[in-house]
């Protein structure tokens, strides 16, 4: 799936959210989206899969404009993990998981033992099979959005939107979670906090500021000291890690406003 965002911009009561967007998402490439509280990573993601409609610009999803497909022809190409569930009725994970074949069927048509397979199969990949009858509201932060990203995959998109997706979950399932996007071939488009995760999972990042793209390219092209310091204000050293090849970095303290000591190791260089 190709992804088109062209001269994108929402504003809400009269504050520009959003301003002048544009990027692609090439087939099966893993995007993070990247930028400090406020910069406007969620505002973005929803404009794309079309809870807020933009002031201008436009959406493609190969060469289709977005806004002219229906809710369920939009539900069969791209599935959304979003930041936070509110989802108060009393469904079993599995009923649950089981609600991303919808776009699949028609109204009324029954699941078959082949969207259960899909269903347990997910369930299994994000390893939630023991929680499989427990009731959706008594699960731990974690464990419901292990569930809900289960209901994505589920859904056999050609576009995932995941929303911080690794909010709520141990280092353990955040790494899960990125091992399980990148092995899915998909066109997948996140908002990532954390800068090492995007750095090692992404083929590009999107560096929003202010609503306004700073950067788009390659985690090297983009995560540099300077731009971090700046954007982030907090004071880093960009190197590689050693074990994967990815770039790594290392976070200081905010500098002169730091509490902090200064690390030894980065007074003498060490680190360089
Ligand atoms: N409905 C709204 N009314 C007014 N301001 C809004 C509304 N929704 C978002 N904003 C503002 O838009 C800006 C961007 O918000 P957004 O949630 O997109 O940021 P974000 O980059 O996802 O932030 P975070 O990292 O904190 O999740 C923020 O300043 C936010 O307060």
């Amino acid at each position: 799936m190709m992804v088109s965002v062209k001269d994108l911009s929402l504003s809400i009561d009269g504050s520009p959210i959003i301003e002048d967007i544009s990027f692609a998402v090439e087939n099966k490439e893993i995007i993070g989206i990247v930028g400090p509280n406020g910069s406007g990573k969620s505002t973005l993601l929803k404009t794309i899969y079309k809870t807020l409609r933009p002031d201008k610009g436009t959406i493609l999803m190969d060469h289709q404009d977005i806004s002219t497909l229906s809710e369920k022809e939009t539900a069969k190409k791209m599935a959304v993990l979003k930041q936070e569930s509110t989802i108060d009725f009393d469904f079993t994970v599995r009923e649950m998981v089981a609600m991303g074949r919808a776009p699949h069927k028609k109204t009324f048509e029954n699941y078959s033992r082949a969207d259960y397979m899909i269903v347990d199969e997910m369930i299994e990949k994000v390893g939630m099979k023991a929680f499989s009858n427990r009731s959706f509201t008594t699960l731990s932060g974690g464990e419901k959005q292990r569930v809900l990203f289960a209901r994505s995959l589920t859904q056999k998109p050609e576009l995932l939107i995941l929303d911080e997706p690794t909010n709520h979950l141990d280092i353990k399932y955040q790494i899960e979670v990125m091992e399980i996007i990148s092995e899915l071939d998909i066109s997948i488009l996140s908002a990532i906090h954390d800068l090492n995760i995007a750095s090692s999972y992404c083929d590009k990042i999107i560096l929003l500021h202010q609503g306004t793209i700073k950067s788009f390219g390659s985690p090297e092209q983009v995560l540099q000291e300077h731009v971090i310091r700046d954007i982030f204000q907090v004071e880093n050293k960009v190197s590689n890690n050693p074990f994967t090849g990815s770039i790594h970095i290392y976070f200081l303290g905010l500098g002169s406003k730091s509490k902090r000591k200064t690390p030894a190791a980065f007074a003498e260089g060490a680190l360089l």
